[in-house]
Protein backbone atom coordinates (compact mmCIF):
# COMPACT_ATOMS: atom_id res chain seq x y z
CA UNK A 1 0.00 0.00 0.00
CA UNK A 2 1.59 3.50 -0.89
CA UNK A 3 2.03 6.08 1.08
CA UNK A 4 -0.03 9.21 0.70
CA UNK A 5 0.53 12.87 0.89
CA UNK A 6 -2.59 14.41 -0.06
CA UNK A 7 -2.41 18.58 -0.70
CA UNK A 8 -5.27 21.00 -1.93
CA UNK A 9 -2.99 22.68 -4.82
CA UNK A 10 0.19 21.03 -6.38
CA UNK A 11 1.77 24.44 -5.44
CA UNK A 12 1.69 23.63 -2.00
CA UNK A 13 2.67 19.80 -2.74
CA UNK A 14 5.98 20.99 -4.57
CA UNK A 15 8.09 22.46 -2.14
CA UNK A 16 7.28 19.12 0.12
CA UNK A 17 8.06 16.49 -2.06
CA UNK A 18 11.67 18.63 -3.69
CA UNK A 19 12.30 19.04 0.49
CA UNK A 20 11.68 15.13 0.57
CA UNK A 21 13.02 13.94 -2.06
CA UNK A 22 16.35 16.06 -1.43
CA UNK A 23 16.57 14.07 2.09
CA UNK A 24 16.86 10.94 0.24
CA UNK A 25 19.02 12.26 -2.54
CA UNK A 26 21.54 13.75 0.68
CA UNK A 27 21.08 10.34 2.37
CA UNK A 28 22.41 8.05 -0.64
CA UNK A 29 25.20 10.82 -1.08
CA UNK A 30 26.39 9.85 2.49
CA UNK A 31 25.41 6.53 2.22
CA UNK A 32 27.13 5.62 -1.33
CA UNK A 33 29.12 8.93 -2.42
CA UNK A 34 26.27 8.86 -5.61
CA UNK A 35 22.37 9.83 -5.62
CA UNK A 36 20.58 9.18 -8.77
CA UNK A 37 17.30 10.12 -10.04
CA UNK A 38 15.07 9.57 -13.05
CA UNK A 39 12.54 12.35 -13.56
CA UNK A 40 9.47 11.94 -15.46
CA UNK A 41 8.31 14.18 -18.42
CA UNK A 42 4.96 16.74 -18.93
CA UNK A 43 3.30 19.07 -16.44
CA UNK A 44 3.48 18.09 -13.02
CA UNK A 45 7.51 18.01 -12.58
CA UNK A 46 8.09 21.11 -13.31
CA UNK A 47 7.12 22.91 -9.82
CA UNK A 48 9.40 20.36 -8.16
CA UNK A 49 11.94 20.44 -10.58
CA UNK A 50 12.67 24.06 -9.99
CA UNK A 51 11.92 23.48 -6.26
CA UNK A 52 14.83 20.71 -6.07
CA UNK A 53 17.00 22.92 -7.95
CA UNK A 54 17.60 25.47 -4.90
CA UNK A 55 18.05 22.98 -2.54
CA UNK A 56 21.67 22.79 -1.23
CA UNK A 57 22.71 19.23 -2.38
CA UNK A 58 25.65 18.34 -3.37
CA UNK A 59 24.90 18.44 -6.81
CA UNK A 60 28.73 17.08 -7.92
CA UNK A 61 27.54 13.52 -6.65
CA UNK A 62 24.34 13.43 -8.34
CA UNK A 63 22.97 11.78 -11.61
CA UNK A 64 20.01 12.73 -12.86
CA UNK A 65 18.36 10.99 -16.08
CA UNK A 66 14.74 10.16 -17.27
CA UNK A 67 12.12 8.29 -17.08
CA UNK A 68 11.07 8.67 -20.83
CA UNK A 69 11.47 10.98 -23.31
CA UNK A 70 10.03 12.45 -26.63
CA UNK A 71 12.08 11.57 -29.64
CA UNK A 72 12.27 14.91 -30.34
CA UNK A 73 15.43 17.27 -30.65
CA UNK A 74 16.43 18.92 -27.17
CA UNK A 75 15.52 22.00 -28.47
CA UNK A 76 11.93 20.95 -28.52
CA UNK A 77 9.58 22.55 -26.34
CA UNK A 78 8.25 19.00 -26.12
CA UNK A 79 11.77 17.78 -24.97
CA UNK A 80 11.58 16.13 -21.55
CA UNK A 81 15.84 16.71 -21.97
CA UNK A 82 14.87 20.52 -22.11
CA UNK A 83 12.58 20.51 -19.74
CA UNK A 84 15.07 18.96 -16.78
CA UNK A 85 17.83 21.67 -18.23
CA UNK A 86 14.96 24.37 -17.67
CA UNK A 87 13.97 23.78 -14.10
CA UNK A 88 16.25 21.30 -12.44
CA UNK A 89 19.84 21.99 -14.08
CA UNK A 90 20.18 25.96 -12.84
CA UNK A 91 22.76 27.46 -10.62
CA UNK A 92 24.50 24.88 -8.57
CA UNK A 93 22.16 21.76 -9.86
CA UNK A 94 23.75 22.22 -13.27
CA UNK A 95 26.76 20.65 -11.76
CA UNK A 96 25.12 17.32 -11.71
CA UNK A 97 25.84 14.63 -14.40
CA UNK A 98 22.94 14.55 -16.74
CA UNK A 99 21.88 11.29 -18.31
CA UNK A 100 19.36 12.23 -21.33
CA UNK A 101 17.89 9.40 -23.48
CA UNK A 102 17.21 11.15 -26.98
CA UNK A 103 20.84 10.28 -29.23
CA UNK A 104 21.59 11.69 -32.74
CA UNK A 105 19.88 8.03 -34.14
CA UNK A 106 17.07 8.99 -36.87
CA UNK A 107 13.63 7.01 -34.36
CA UNK A 108 13.37 5.92 -31.31
CA UNK A 109 14.16 2.11 -32.06
CA UNK A 110 17.49 3.05 -33.84
CA UNK A 111 18.58 5.08 -30.69
CA UNK A 112 17.29 2.11 -28.61
CA UNK A 113 20.21 -0.06 -28.08
CA UNK A 114 22.89 3.06 -27.15
CA UNK A 115 20.65 4.02 -24.70
CA UNK A 116 19.85 0.47 -23.03
CA UNK A 117 23.97 0.54 -22.83
CA UNK A 118 24.23 4.23 -21.12
CA UNK A 119 21.44 3.18 -18.73
CA UNK A 120 22.82 -0.55 -18.38
CA UNK A 121 26.28 1.87 -16.80
CA UNK A 122 24.02 3.91 -14.50
CA UNK A 123 24.27 2.40 -10.52
CA UNK A 124 21.23 0.30 -10.00
CA UNK A 125 19.04 0.31 -8.20
CA UNK A 126 18.51 4.30 -8.64
CA UNK A 127 17.75 6.27 -5.74
CA UNK A 128 14.14 8.12 -6.72
CA UNK A 129 12.49 7.40 -9.70
CA UNK A 130 9.46 10.60 -10.16
CA UNK A 131 6.49 8.79 -11.71
CA UNK A 132 3.30 10.74 -12.92
CA UNK A 133 0.54 9.19 -14.48
CA UNK A 134 -2.36 10.00 -17.49
CA UNK A 135 -6.00 10.45 -17.14
CA UNK A 136 -5.30 6.55 -18.95
CA UNK A 137 -3.42 5.61 -16.11
CA UNK A 138 -0.56 5.30 -18.24
CA UNK A 139 3.14 6.03 -16.67
CA UNK A 140 6.11 6.81 -18.20
CA UNK A 141 5.61 5.45 -22.18
CA UNK A 142 3.76 2.45 -20.88
CA UNK A 143 0.68 3.20 -22.59
CA UNK A 144 -3.12 1.28 -22.51
CA UNK A 145 -3.43 -0.11 -25.98
CA UNK A 146 0.29 0.57 -26.22
CA UNK A 147 1.67 -1.81 -29.26
CA UNK A 148 4.80 -2.36 -27.14
CA UNK A 149 3.21 -2.50 -23.72
CA UNK A 150 3.24 -6.05 -23.30
CA UNK A 151 6.94 -6.12 -23.80
CA UNK A 152 7.46 -2.64 -21.52
CA UNK A 153 6.12 -4.49 -19.28
CA UNK A 154 7.90 -7.52 -19.46
CA UNK A 155 11.30 -7.65 -20.78
CA UNK A 156 13.98 -7.81 -18.85
CA UNK A 157 15.78 -4.53 -20.78
CA UNK A 158 16.05 -1.19 -18.91
CA UNK A 159 14.55 0.32 -21.86
CA UNK A 160 12.51 0.29 -24.58
CA UNK A 161 11.28 2.36 -28.05
CA UNK A 162 7.94 2.50 -28.00
CA UNK A 163 4.88 4.12 -30.30
CA UNK A 164 2.15 5.89 -27.95
CA UNK A 165 -1.04 5.13 -29.63
CA UNK A 166 -2.18 8.52 -29.19
CA UNK A 167 0.01 10.85 -27.89
CA UNK A 168 2.74 12.34 -30.30
CA UNK A 169 5.89 11.60 -30.95
CA UNK A 170 7.72 8.12 -30.67
CA UNK A 171 9.19 7.60 -27.50
CA UNK A 172 12.36 6.22 -25.49
CA UNK A 173 10.98 5.08 -21.90
CA UNK A 174 11.75 2.95 -18.58
CA UNK A 175 10.13 -0.74 -19.01
CA UNK A 176 8.64 -1.68 -15.76
CA UNK A 177 11.80 -3.99 -15.13
CA UNK A 178 13.58 -0.52 -14.71
CA UNK A 179 11.04 1.38 -13.13
CA UNK A 180 11.10 -1.19 -9.86
CA UNK A 181 14.41 -1.33 -9.87
CA UNK A 182 14.45 1.69 -7.57
CA UNK A 183 14.80 2.30 -3.81
CA UNK A 184 12.11 4.90 -3.98
CA UNK A 185 9.12 5.48 -6.50
CA UNK A 186 7.49 8.93 -6.13
CA UNK A 187 3.73 9.14 -8.45
CA UNK A 188 2.84 12.56 -8.00
CA UNK A 189 -0.90 12.96 -9.67
CA UNK A 190 -3.13 16.58 -9.41
CA UNK A 191 -7.29 16.62 -9.67
CA UNK A 192 -10.40 14.63 -9.50
CA UNK A 193 -9.82 12.74 -12.73
CA UNK A 194 -6.45 11.53 -12.05
CA UNK A 195 -7.32 10.68 -8.27
CA UNK A 196 -10.09 8.50 -9.75
CA UNK A 197 -8.06 6.61 -11.85
CA UNK A 198 -5.50 6.42 -9.28
CA UNK A 199 -8.03 4.78 -6.54
CA UNK A 200 -9.12 2.38 -9.54
CA UNK A 201 -5.81 0.95 -10.13
CA UNK A 202 -5.16 0.56 -6.02
CA UNK A 203 -8.41 -1.44 -6.47
CA UNK A 204 -6.70 -3.94 -8.52
CA UNK A 205 -6.82 -4.97 -11.74
CA UNK A 206 -4.96 -6.06 -15.29
CA UNK A 207 -1.80 -4.02 -15.38
CA UNK A 208 -2.32 -3.88 -18.98
CA UNK A 209 -5.58 -2.23 -18.42
CA UNK A 210 -3.88 0.86 -15.89
CA UNK A 211 -0.20 0.45 -16.49
CA UNK A 212 0.57 3.01 -13.35
CA UNK A 213 -0.37 -0.44 -11.36
CA UNK A 214 2.90 -1.67 -12.13
CA UNK A 215 4.23 0.56 -9.20
CA UNK A 216 0.70 0.36 -7.07
CA UNK A 217 0.33 -3.20 -6.99
CA UNK A 218 3.74 -4.21 -5.72
CA UNK A 219 5.39 -4.76 -2.39
CA UNK A 220 9.13 -4.65 -3.30
CA UNK A 221 9.98 -0.91 -3.82
CA UNK A 222 8.42 1.75 -1.58
CA UNK A 223 5.90 4.11 -3.30
CA UNK A 224 4.48 7.68 -2.37
CA UNK A 225 2.28 8.93 -3.63
CA UNK A 226 1.66 12.87 -3.78
CA UNK A 227 -1.62 14.22 -4.51
CA UNK A 228 -2.72 17.59 -5.62
CA UNK A 229 -6.46 17.83 -5.20
CA UNK A 230 -6.79 20.67 -7.01
O1 LIG B 1 6.83 12.30 -21.03
C1 LIG B 1 5.75 12.32 -20.44
O2 LIG B 1 4.72 12.90 -20.87
C2 LIG B 1 5.63 11.72 -19.08
O3 LIG B 1 6.64 10.97 -18.68
C3 LIG B 1 4.29 11.10 -18.89
O4 LIG B 1 4.25 9.77 -18.50
C4 LIG B 1 3.63 11.96 -17.82
O5 LIG B 1 4.19 11.63 -16.56
C5 LIG B 1 2.15 11.77 -17.77
O6 LIG B 1 1.63 11.92 -19.09
C6 LIG B 1 1.51 12.81 -16.85
O7 LIG B 1 1.77 14.08 -17.40
P1 LIG B 1 1.30 15.42 -16.65
O8 LIG B 1 2.16 15.53 -15.42
O9 LIG B 1 1.57 16.51 -17.66
O10 LIG B 1 -0.15 15.25 -16.32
Amino acid sequence: MPTEHIFATGAEAASDIAARIATILSDAIAARGVATIAVSGGRSPRPVLEALSKVPLDWTRLIVTLVDERWVEPVSADSNERLVRETLLQGPAAAARFVPMKTHATDAYAGQPDVEAAFAALPWPLDIILLGMGDDGHTASLFPQGRELAKGLRSDALTIAATPPAAPHQRLSLTANAILQSRHIFLQIGGPAKKAVYDRALAGGPVEELPIRLALCQQDVPVEVWIAQS
